[in-house]
């Protein structure tokens, strides 16, 4: 089984998150791959409609033409699956977080913008909302400087705070991306895994591979802003590229599955 995160394993990382788009390599080889091994699936912090539309390739063949591929998003929380998305109910939180936040970030001085000029951003993603600093002018001290007040917001709201690259996201708790791939690899009675991942949030499903207990290999897609993944992985490829390139060499090795 291949496990993959979404932004910055499978589409480089960029300024605005609506123009993240999977690499095309990467689509293609997973193309392939989801006809040579048990189950690919993708496990990622947005919303899992959200990777299947921005995994769409211009001419090409893009994740939701990788065979059976499915769709763990919102950490887990929702599944995509043959053109379905199966998710909760939103918690009643999101919603005061979505009415508070931006209150929030300007009474602490920042610049709440929708990305034309430069600032602090909002993601909402439904079940969940985003605070993102890469647009705003110091996006290391910005997240510094909010990490406390939204910490103290998700506190009143029953949501968990979960940080990523120059991100803060307010979400549900009681699941990650750890809970959501070792549910999936006991579904499918998966007897070796491959998981690559960017991010903090991958370290669950890393310690998933290796409670597992499977044949199993954590892949981490470098790069600078975040080096602890590098520190805890088998196996290290430089950014999406690195990970395109390593699900290409994976497809051409393995032998065509045996019809069963
Ligand atoms: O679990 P993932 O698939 O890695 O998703 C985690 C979050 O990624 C996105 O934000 C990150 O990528 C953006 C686009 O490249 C970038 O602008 C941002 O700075 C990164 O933090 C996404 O926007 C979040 O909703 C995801 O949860």
């Amino acid at each position: 089984m291949i496990g993959l995160d979404f932004d910055g394993t499978l589409a480089p990382i960029v300024p605005d998150p609506a123009d993240a788009r999977v690499a095309p390599e990467a689509a293609a080889a997973l193309v392939r791959l989801g006809g040579l091994v048990g189950a690919v699936a993708i496990v990622t912090g947005r919303p899992a409609a959200t990777a299947i539309e921005y995994g769409r390739v211009p001419g090409g063949p893009g994740l939701a033409d990788v065979p059976g591929l499915v769709v763990l998003g919102q950490y887990g929380l929702e599944r995509w699956e043959g053109g379905q998305v199966t998710s909760p109910p939103p918690p009643p939180g999101v919603e005061r977080v979505r009415a508070e936040a931006p209150a929030l970030v300007a009474s602490l001085g920042f610049t709440l913008t929708d990305g034309a000029e430069p600032g602090v951003t909002l993601e909402d993603k439904g079940r969940a909302v985003a605070v993102h600093t890469r647009r705003a002018p110091d996006p290391e001290g910005t997240l510094r400087a909010l990490r406390e007040p939204l910490a103290k917001l998700a506190a009143e709201t029953g949501l968990a705070v979960e940080p990523g690259r120059l991100v803060l996201e307010l979400r549900p708790p009681g699941m990650d991306k750890g809970h959501a791939l070792g549910a999936f690899l006991a579904e499918r009675a998966a007897r070796s895994v491959l998981f690559a991942g960017d991010d903090l949030g991958d370290l669950a499903a890393f310690e998933a591979v290796r409670l597992s207990g499977l044949p199993g290999v954590t892949v981490c897609s470098a790069s600078t802003e975040v080096t602890e993944l590098a520190r805890r992985a088998d196996v290290v490829v430089d950014g999406p590229a690195g990970v395109a390139a390593l699900l290409t060499a994976l497809a051409d090795a393995l032998p065509p599955r045996a019809a069963s």
